[in-house]
């Protein structure tokens, strides 16, 4: 069993690792590991694969990943998180690598009901910015030294990030950790989120590259749909039986 078993509180370490255990998923088997965030209590999870032997890297492919119920757990498009957590997973494995999956991220750190407001205000026209704005939430109150400790924790302290946001590298280069290339994760730009991709790239400075899909799409994006009929407190009919 590895070294790396139980309480991890090295140096100034903020989180504290549990055991390491196998699981195996649709992009193969990794090794992961969950780690409590003493001053938050967020519970994270480390997801690692050693990589394929012909395709691994010399240096660790590292994804940062910040929770997203709608995306990640219920394939929602009006975002890319759910395609990206695919993307990573299924690179780390051929690559070699770690995500973490960062809990108390979702919607950039508001929260999951203050995320669906955010969305209801974007039925009616804001951005993905202006709604937050609009709620008087930051725009973006995400921490990453957690996940910091977590990869000085796991000895991961030069990597190669997979990201498209800058703000992510800077603050791990603050953390002690070294990027040594920043490699963008390529997903399919929707009709349902590429207003969403926009708002990224011009106002919170993403690396992403959307002119094929605006060409292609453009006239296509709309302010997101909204159900012809809106439910609102204790109107939720069931289904019909
Ligand atoms: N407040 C808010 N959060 C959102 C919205 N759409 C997605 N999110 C959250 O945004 C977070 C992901 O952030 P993104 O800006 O998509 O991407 P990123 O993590 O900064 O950058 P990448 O590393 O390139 O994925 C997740 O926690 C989502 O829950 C939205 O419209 N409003
Ligand atoms: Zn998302």
């Amino acid at each position: 069993m590895s070294e790396r078993v139980g309480s991890e509180q090295i140096g100034e370490s903020m989180v504290k690792g549990g055991p390491i255990v196998s699981l195996p998923t649709r992009y193969g088997r990794f090794d992961v590991q969950a780690w409590v965030d003493s001053s938050t209590g967020a519970e994270h999870l480390s997801v690692s694969s050693a990589g394929d032997e012909a395709q691994r890297q010399s240096v660790p492919l590292v994804r940062l990943h910040s929770e997203c119920l709608t995306g990640d757990v219920f394939g929602s498009y009006r975002c890319d998180c759910g395609e990206q957590l695919d993307y990573a997973l299924a690179m780390i494995h051929r690559e070699g690598g770690t995500l973490v999956y960062l809990r108390g991220h979702e919607g950039r750190g508001i929260g999951l009901a203050n995320k669906m407001r955010a969305y209801s205000l974007q039925e009616a026209g804001a951005d993905t910015v202006e709604a937050n704005e609009q709620l008087g939430l930051p725009v973006d109150s995400r921490d990453y030294a957690a996940a910091a400790s977590i990869l000085h924790s796991l000895g991961l302290v030069h990597i190669r990030l997979l990201s498209n946001n800058p703000l992510k590298s800077e603050d791990l280069s603050r953390h002690g950790i070294t990027v040594s290339d920043i490699v963008p994760t390529h997903v399919p730009a929707r009709a349902e989120n590429l207003r969403y991709l926009q708002t990224k790239r011009d106002r919170m400075h993403h690396a992403l590259e959307l002119s094929s899909a605006e060409s292609r799409l453009g006239s296509k994006v709309a302010v997101p749909e909204s159900n012809a009929v809106h439910e609102t407190n204790n109107e939720r009919k069931g289904p019909a039986l």
